[in-house]
């Protein structure tokens, strides 16, 4: 009991500590939870974010990082990860070999011409689109122009299939190719980025450095790439997943989707053959496949019409290059400075233990999770109260006046077939299955950076072989040393890895309420995903499949609408003032607000069943109060502006501050815990609702 009670005292100067009781709750609940954080917490030279959410990461790397290096081997396959580790930890090894192993292997996919003289003359004749993007996509795990990947086919969910979408951009969203306002000092930077890796490597191959070839190249390069960013569809005209879902034989795409270059016309088919040849995988003009851009395939040839093969080869050996130079020396690494400060805010890069074990972490989850569960995880953590929110969203169900009876009965049947995943795969605890995972891999003791390419090629490998195999459903979908939570349309299942599953979220010590406003929150956020405006398309099979009415669709538009616009209308400080993307954080936002309100609702279940929790002394709050409190301050944090710059372009989730605002607005529970009138900022004339 003494425990407990030291347990709870700690918990309430936590609570106490982040908040500012100065601020009235009802007036601005952020303000009121995060206050005291906000005054006593400065975001780290190296974070471009810093909340309590991202201290849990950081924390997490600490215990990886210990682990990761002690010596005892137990499993040969952390041999494996132990070398990654110790060698990306070896700076002087690094630092030795400079450039050198980039420059040995660009020849491979027919070099940079930007850093190399004659290329016209060596490769020119040679060169064919088809190969060097195949070769980046299954060898070097870099799909440039043409994105070509092995995904579940969206209406056959058992089943894979070969998709071609529009590629990731240098600048991240298509808005930053404006070079305006906030995105100038990001284009800058970019370029002068490329300017300077191609000096680089042309100095090491003791070549002319002359800036104004170097620039003529760069400057083309750019404009292909606005070019490229232009032909891209924009993230509102991609949220529908019915409409991005285009079936076609691999031999249309010949016909429908011409692309020439220098009067070379693409072969779709020699494409495709090259590629999933690297896995001796054979595919003919009958293959089906899944085009989820037809508008960027038909935009991308009126671009190529206008640049030479050079202007191509330049653009694409640079997608691939500049994240290449990470694994390099000090000189190389800082030509991409002044590109992590202008588009993340960082002045100094992590400190590269935490790059290191954040490679192997996202490289090895499943060695690495072993380590972290055998190190930091209770069983005692896995007992959530998924069934409890389960049955809140189901029961919800017979309170919604839009849906009709039909829906609904589908709902309830889609809501009680999702899967949950909590902790850890079993997988991951069996060494025969850890050392068959990682057989394949033998990592260097001297060559990081060789260790990196290896890498992608088998996690490249490991992704096209699936074309030929069944979905296995039982396969998690993350690691276990993960803070996050995940719902899986396909596999309709969500997923709470070990990471997650600590304070401020959950632990047996802390009150319920603290429990159901942390780990609950996050559990009715997953169920509410296969609910959102792109999980709704899914079935309880996770088959792309229309269950609903076409009534009931029309009023979920409608309420969801209400959403885009309240959040739509926040204007965010950080962000030059710039408001938010209803649209594209629309699922995110819908997710919230299922997820506070089915996680209160369990909670007052929980007490109408088992009475009222003791209070938690140090704090003189009710329950309800601390339930919110806890809720909130998951996101104290903040910003570095050019981080918010970049995460309202491309985060799919609002700011912690707005999720917090957004979804208790929207929520007259919380206006009743704390005794909010009508009048309040967070007692808004009218809310909105959707489950
Ligand atoms: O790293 C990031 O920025 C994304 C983190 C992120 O949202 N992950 C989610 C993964 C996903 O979206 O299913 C899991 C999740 C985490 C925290 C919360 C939460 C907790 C308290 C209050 C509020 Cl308003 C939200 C809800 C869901
Ligand atoms: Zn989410």
């Amino acid at each position: 009991c003494a425990l407990t009670v030291l347990v709870s005292i700690s918990i309430a100067s936590r609570l106490i500590e982040n908040m500012d009781a100065g601020v009235d709750p009802c007036d601005n609940f952020y303000q009121y939870a995060c206050g005291g954080w906000l005054k006593k917490n400065i975001i780290p030279e190296t974070s471009s974010r810093y909340s309590t959410f991202d201290i849990l990461r950081d924390e997490l790397e600490v215990i990886l990082k210990g682990k990761a290096s002690s010596k005892t081997i137990k499993i040969s396959e952390c041999t494996n990860g132990f070398i990654l580790q110790k060698l990306c930890l070896h700076q002087t090894l690094i630092e030795l070999r400079g450039g050198t192993p980039l420059l040995d292997m660009l020849p491979d996919v027919l070099d940079w011409p930007i850093a190399v003289d004659n290329w016209e003359a060596t490769y020119g004749e040679m060169w064919r689109l088809e190969d060097v993007i195949a070769k980046l996509n299954e060898k070097y795990g870099t799909p440039v122009l043409v994105n070509s990947f092995v995904g579940t086919d969206d209406r056959d969910s058992n089943a894979h299939i070969i998709h071609f979408d529009q590629t990731s951009l240098g600048l991240m969203s298509r808005d930053y190719y404006a070079c305006n306002g906030p995105y100038a000092e990001a284009c800058r930077a970019y370029e002068q980025f490329m300017v300077d890796l191609a000096k680089l490597i042309r100095f090491d191959r003791g070549l002319n450095t002359s800036d104004t070839r170097i620039r003529e190249d760069v400057a083309r390069v750019m404009d292909l790439e606005k070019d490229i960013a232009n032909a891209t569809d924009t993230p509102e005209d991609r949220n529908s997943p019915v409409l991005l879902y285009n079936k076609m034989e691999l031999g249309d795409l010949n016909t429908n989707f011409t692309l020439e270059v220098e009067s070379k016309v693409f072969n779709w088919t020699y494409f495709t053959a090259k590629i999933m040849g690297a896995v001796n995988i054979s595919v003919s003009d009958t293959e089906k496949v899944i085009n989820y851009s037809p508008n960027y395939y038909r935009r991308l040839n009126q671009v190529l019409a206008k640049y030479t093969k050079r202007d191509l080869q330049n653009y694409m050996v640079w997608r691939f290059t500049m994240n290449m130079v990470v694994g390099l020396s000090r000189a190389y690494r800082d030509t991409k400075k002044a590109f992590r400060k202008a588009l993340s805010g960082t002045t100094s890069e992590a400190a590269v233990w935490r790059q290191c074990v954040l490679y192997v972490n996202n490289n090895m989850d499943n060695a690495v999770g072993r380590l972290y569960v055998t190190e930091a995880f209770s069983e005692k953590s896995k007992e959530l109260m998924i069934k409890d929110i389960r049955e809140v969203f189901i029961s919800n169900l017979d309170d919604l006046t839009w849906m009709d009876a039909e829906t609904k009965t589908a709902a309830e049947e889609k809501a009680r077939a999702i899967r949950e995943r909590i902790g850890y795969s079993g997988n991951i605890m069996d060494d025969k299955y850890l050392n068959n995972e990682y057989k394949d891999l033998s990592y260097s003791a001297e060559e990081y950076f060789e260790n990196i390419l290896q890498n992608q090629e088998f996690v490249q490998k490991k992704r096209l072989r699936k074309l030929r195999v069944k979905v296995n459903k039982e396969e998690w979908v993350t690691g276990a040393a993960v803070v996050n939570a995940f719902y899986s349309s396909s596999k309709n299942q969500i997923v709470f890895p070990a990471g997650i599953l600590q304070p401020p979220f959950f632990s047996k010590g802390q009150a319920k309420s603290l429990n159901y406003g942390g780990i609950g929150m996050v559990i009715g956020h997953e169920i509410t995903h296969g609910f959102d405006d792109n999980g709704r398309n899914y079935d309880k099979d996770g088959d792309l499949k229309d269950w609903w009415t076409a009534d009931s669709t029309q009023k979920f538009l409608d309420l969801s609408k209400c959403i885009v616009d309240q959040y739509g209308n926040f204007s965010w400080d950080l962000a030059n003032g710039l408001n938010l993307n209803g649209n594209n954080t629309l699922g995110e936002n819908i997710a919230d607000n299922g997820g506070i309100r089915q996680a209160y609702q369990a909670y007052k279940n929980y007490v109408k069943q088992y009475g009222e929790e003791p209070p938690l002394p140090g704090i003189d709050l009710t329950h309800d109060q601390l339930f919110f409190l806890n809720f909130a301050q998951v996101w104290c944090g903040t910003h570095r502006p050019e981080q918010a710059v970049n995460s309202i372009k491309v985060d799919v989730h609002s700011p912690g501050k707005f999720r917090v605002l957004g979804s208790l607005q929207n929520f007259p529970e919380f206006a009743k815990a704390f005794s909010c009138n009508k009048s309040s900022y967070m007692v808004p004339e009218n809310i909105c609702r959707v489950w």
